[in-house]
């Protein structure tokens, strides 16, 4: 089998697309993107989306701080996205394995308040018990400073964005630290003039 380890840690991603209901989109989207500081993670952006790569503490707290910079505008802004681990090839950004654990935009991302709403969906891959890893998740994240709900193929998590990418980190990284390659699949949305139904 293949070994994914780099050091003590692992290589983790997420690839992800800010959509913001706005036909200032361009200005949000490279806004946000300039104002994080992604400078301990590899980072990719086309046309379509953007990976991020390294560390998973550093690419939960990339893909957060981008989402509070875009919903900060106060613009309607949805980001959706895949996180992944342990994915076999994924071997490449080493240069970003090494360095602090400290997240770089912790102290500007406290400091933006934004309620939203999120559906998540976690993929422990290649395990045949995957529905009961599933389970024991969405009954930890009720205990995480979030309103859960169920969804159809989801779980619906709502609350503080920084409440809610937290219940994702810890969901993900639960399951990480038992099931060698998982991803999990998110929507987040902010200022929806939509009600939640
Ligand atoms: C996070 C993120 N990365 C890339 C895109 C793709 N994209 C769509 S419009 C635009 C700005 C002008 O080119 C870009 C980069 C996205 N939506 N969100």
């Amino acid at each position: 089998m293949q070994n994914n380890s780099c050091g003590t840690s692992r290589i983790a991603g997420c690839q992800f697309t800010l959509l913001p209901m706005s036909d200032k989109f361009v200005d949000i989207i490279m806004g946000a993107l300039d104002e994080v500081d992604t400078s301990n993670i590899w980072k990719k952006t086309d046309d379509v989306s953007t990976c991020v790569r390294g560390k998973m503490e550093h690419v939960f707290d990339v893909t957060q701080a981008l989402f509070l910079h875009a919903a900060n505008t106060g613009e309607h802004v949805a980001m959706s996205g895949t996180f992944s681990i342990g994915c076999p090839g994924d071997t490449e950004a080493d240069a970003y394995m090494d360095g602090a654990e400290t997240p770089l935009n912790e102290a500007t991302s406290k400091q933006i308040s934004q309620q939203a709403g999120c559906k998540f969906s976690l993929y422990p891959m290649g395990r045949e018990d995957y529905m009961d890893t599933i389970y024991e998740q969405i009954d930890l994240s009720k205990h995480r400073n979030v309103e859960v709900s169920a969804s159809h193929y989801a779980t619906r998590l709502d609350g503080d964005v920084k409440a809610i990418f937290e219940a994702l980190h810890q969901s993900f990284d639960s399951v990480q630290e038992k099931v060698s390659h998982v991803t999990m699949t998110f929507t987040i949305s902010a200022n929806s003039p939509s009600n939640k139904t």
